[in-house]
């Protein structure tokens, strides 16, 4: 991907710069439940209004499809930010025109602004570049420090970077940072766990991995499709019937690249997918008709935990189980657990893995959380990241 100019290469003082952020946070009830993405772009907001910088903050939240959501706005998430870093954050009702502009005109070096959810534009997603035009003239300079949005290729993340200087910001640079030294000269025995529900999604990092891991541990609802692939009846689990011969096929590259990919040997099962199910643990080729598989059996979950604790490097993506249900959170919270004892770097990957470590208490045992679940996998499985791609060259 090259090496990209950063802000900290640039003059900022009394420049007015758009800063693309993610404050893509869940939300209930008109309240930010969890401002884990707020507190990782303060440093860059910090370092932008430390160094005089007219700060112009820019967020998509949700997906409005390109029309005005009430419950997509971002006042709750701009009064968060507020509170969080001590300073005053003049939230705009929109992202461009003039109310915009004068706002603007009107700002003091090392002040805040945040424009309103720019998704509310039906041209953000499109890349549209009359729009990424139209936020290149609210500022001199683009830091774009939303790493959970880049890889999406739209007007505030990749367009607007076609009209003014565009850099990166902290939280970017130190994600691709961490996970593109990672992957390019890891410390061995080097290991990715790799879960969840979403088969389709992960299989391009799976492939990738692969030349990559020395172990590779697999769980969630995707191991099922490997089950299968190796002959075992799985009863009602989770299954991609289509992609099971292309786990066959990475079972046969992990024997040829001589990586140890280990599949679950044992399993919680239930016969309904309810936290109020019967459940049996059972051996992996032993899942009767009618059940289902909805966490790793604890002999997986002990294996899967000595290799961990073995490691130097583990990238895990995906949690083991149905880890949202008690009955199913076991084999989650025992990778959690072992993550965090282990002497290895710990790197989770974003998305339902974060939300299971700090669900059990772990996540400041890890060494690096990444703000971005999408952005992770397409990263780890070597794509070019538009919102990277669009940044001056160093
Ligand atoms: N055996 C299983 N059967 C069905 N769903 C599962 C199973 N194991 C895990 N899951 C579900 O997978 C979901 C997370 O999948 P995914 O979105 O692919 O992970 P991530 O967000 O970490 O990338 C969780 O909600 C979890 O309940
Ligand atoms: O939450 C996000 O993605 P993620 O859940 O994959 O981390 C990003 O803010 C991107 O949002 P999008 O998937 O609606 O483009």
């Amino acid at each position: 991907m090259g090496s990209k100019k950063t802000m900290k290469d640039i003059q900022l003082e009394g420049k007015r710069v758009f800063c693309r952020v993610d404050f893509n946070v869940p939300m209930e009830n008109g309240k930010v439940t969890d401002d884990t993405r707020i507190r990782a772009a303060i440093p860059t907001i910090d370092y932008l209004t430390e160094h005089g910088a007219k700060v112009i903050l820019a967020s998509h939240l949700g997906r409005p499809k390109g029309e005005v959501n009430e419950d997509m706005g971002l006042t709750a998430a701009g009064e968060k930010l507020a509170e969080l870093i001590g300073k005053t954050v003049t939230k705009l009702d929109s992202s461009i025109g003039q109310e915009v502009e004068q706002a603007i005109s009107a700002m003091e070096d090392g002040s805040i602004i945040l424009l309103e959810n720019v998704r509310f534009h039906p041209g953000e997603e499109k890349n549209d570049a009359e729009l990424a035009q139209a936020f290149a003239n609210l500022a001199d300079v683009f830091v774009n420090d939303a790493f959970g949005a880049a890889h999406r290729a739209h007007a505030s993340t990749a367009g607007i970077a076609n009209y003014i200087p565009a850099v990166s910001g902290l939280l970017l640079e130190k994600e691709l940072e961490v996970l593109g030294k990672a992957l390019s000269e890891p410390d061995r025995p080097f290991t990715a766990i790799i879960g969840g529900a979403k088969v389709k999604d992960k299989i391009g990092v799976i492939d990738h991995l692969l030349d990559k891991v020395d172990n590779l541990l697999i769980g969630g609802g995707l191991s099922y499709t490997f089950s299968k692939a190796q002959g075992y009846s799985i009863g009602n689990s989770l299954v991609e019937e289509d992609k099971i011969e292309l786990a066959k096929s990475f079972i046969k590259k992990a024997k040829e690249k001589g990586v140890h990919l280990h599949l679950p040997i044992d399993v919680v099962i239930a016969d309904e997918f309810s936290k109020e199910a019967e459940t049996k643990v059972v051996k992996i080729d032993a899942i009767p008709e009618g059940w289902m598989g909805l966490d790793i059996g604890p002999e997986t979950a002990e294996l899967y935990a000595d290799v961990i604790t073995n490691s130097k490097l583990i990238i895990w993506n995906g949690p083991m189980g149905v880890f949202e249900m008690e009955p199913f959170e076991n084999g989650t919270k025992q990778v959690a657990n072992a993550m965090a004892e282990t002497k290895a770097y710990t790197v989770i990957g974003g998305g339902d893995s974060a939300a299971a470590v700090e669900k059990f208490n772990v996540g400041d045992k890890m060494d690096h959380i990444s703000t971005g679940g999408g952005a992770s996998l397409e990263f780890m499985e070597g794509k070019d990241l538009p919102g990277v791609t669009a940044l001056n060259d160093n």
